[in-house]
């Protein structure tokens, strides 16, 4: 279990997110959500550990966080952040290299060829991720995470990741999401900030949703991914439909003239 009890982060005595409780279970994947600037990747850092919170604690299965070594904490949790940078001309190869320095010993060059292979970036492996395009980049970065905890282990793991597939294109969001759908099997839990609401509907078991530096609301999604919370949230007309089959969720907003012209004709 990975908690956040009664997180409080202040900037200069400024609240930024304030009064936070989560619990995310392993094997679970879990949306945050939220308007820019409510405080995603702000409550993100705090729970990966990158920054501390002005009060209030953060537990991995059972123990505060401030108890594990990196080392210790490396082996339970890996983290994805929204922007990252390679300052020497590595291949794409070699950045997944540097995935296995935080992960056990015995992860080597099958299972960096398996996550390769998995995202797609296998063609890729000798080209300078300098170079690459951003989506390519955002794949072998995530490659790297996932390599940290790709191998199986007893004890629940969570893996954190910020915007991971912001630059990807629509055929690739759904490969990785469906990745990472298949990481809760091997009783990981995966926490996401995501911004396309369609693929957080159908791919997310449990969803925190953001506004002002609170949660607004956090939940299963079948009970708390509505429009009308929805709309609450970004303050903006979104509907979420169930497609014809009852498979899945389509969530649909209007252009800004289609309301604009509504509010006319409604007058
Ligand atoms: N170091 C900082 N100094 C001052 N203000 C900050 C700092 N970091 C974040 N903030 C402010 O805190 C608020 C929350 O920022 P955060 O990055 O967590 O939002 P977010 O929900 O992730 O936004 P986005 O969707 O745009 O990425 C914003 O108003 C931001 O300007």
């Amino acid at each position: 279990m990975l908690q956040g009890k009664n997180i409080h982060f202040c900037i200069s005595d400024k609240p930024i997110i304030g009064d936070i409780d989560i619990k995310l279970e392993p094997g679970k994947f879990t949306a945050i959500i939220g308007p820019n600037g409510a405080g995603k990747s702000t409550l993100f850092k705090i729970l990966s550990g990158d920054v501390g919170c002005s009060r209030g604690e953060v537990l991995y299965n059972g123990k505060s966080i401030k108890t594990y070594s990196s080392q210790q904490l490396a082996r339970i949790r890996a983290v994805m952040p929204q922007h990252s940078s390679v300052s020497f001309p590595f291949s794409a190869w070699e950045v997944l290299e540097l995935g296995t320095l935080n992960a056990p010993s015995e992860i080597g060059q099958e299972e960096i060829t398996e996550v390769m292979q998995k995202l797609q970036i296998w063609h890729l492996r000798d080209r300078s991720y300098n170079l690459l395009s951003g989506g390519e980049k955002q794949r072998v970065q995530l490659g790297r995470v996932l390599i940290q905890i790709w191998k199986k282990q007893a004890f629940p793991r969570f893996l954190l990741l910020d915007e991971p597939i912001s630059s990807m294109d629509v055929s690739l969001q759904h490969l990785v999401l469906d990745l990472l759908n298949d990481l809760k099997k091997r009783n990981i839990g995966v926490l996401s900030v995501l911004h396309d609401l369609s693929l957080v509907g159908n791919y997310a078991d449990q969803v925190i949703m953001m506004k002002d530096g609170d949660v607004a609301f956090q939940g299963e999604v079948s009970m708390v991914f509505t429009s009308p919370n929805l709309e609450y949230l970004f303050d903006y007309p979104i509907k979420v439909k169930k497609y014809d089959d009852g498979l899945g969720l389509l969530v649909h907003s209007l252009p800004l003239h289609h309301i604009n012209h509504r509010l006319i004709q409604a007058q």
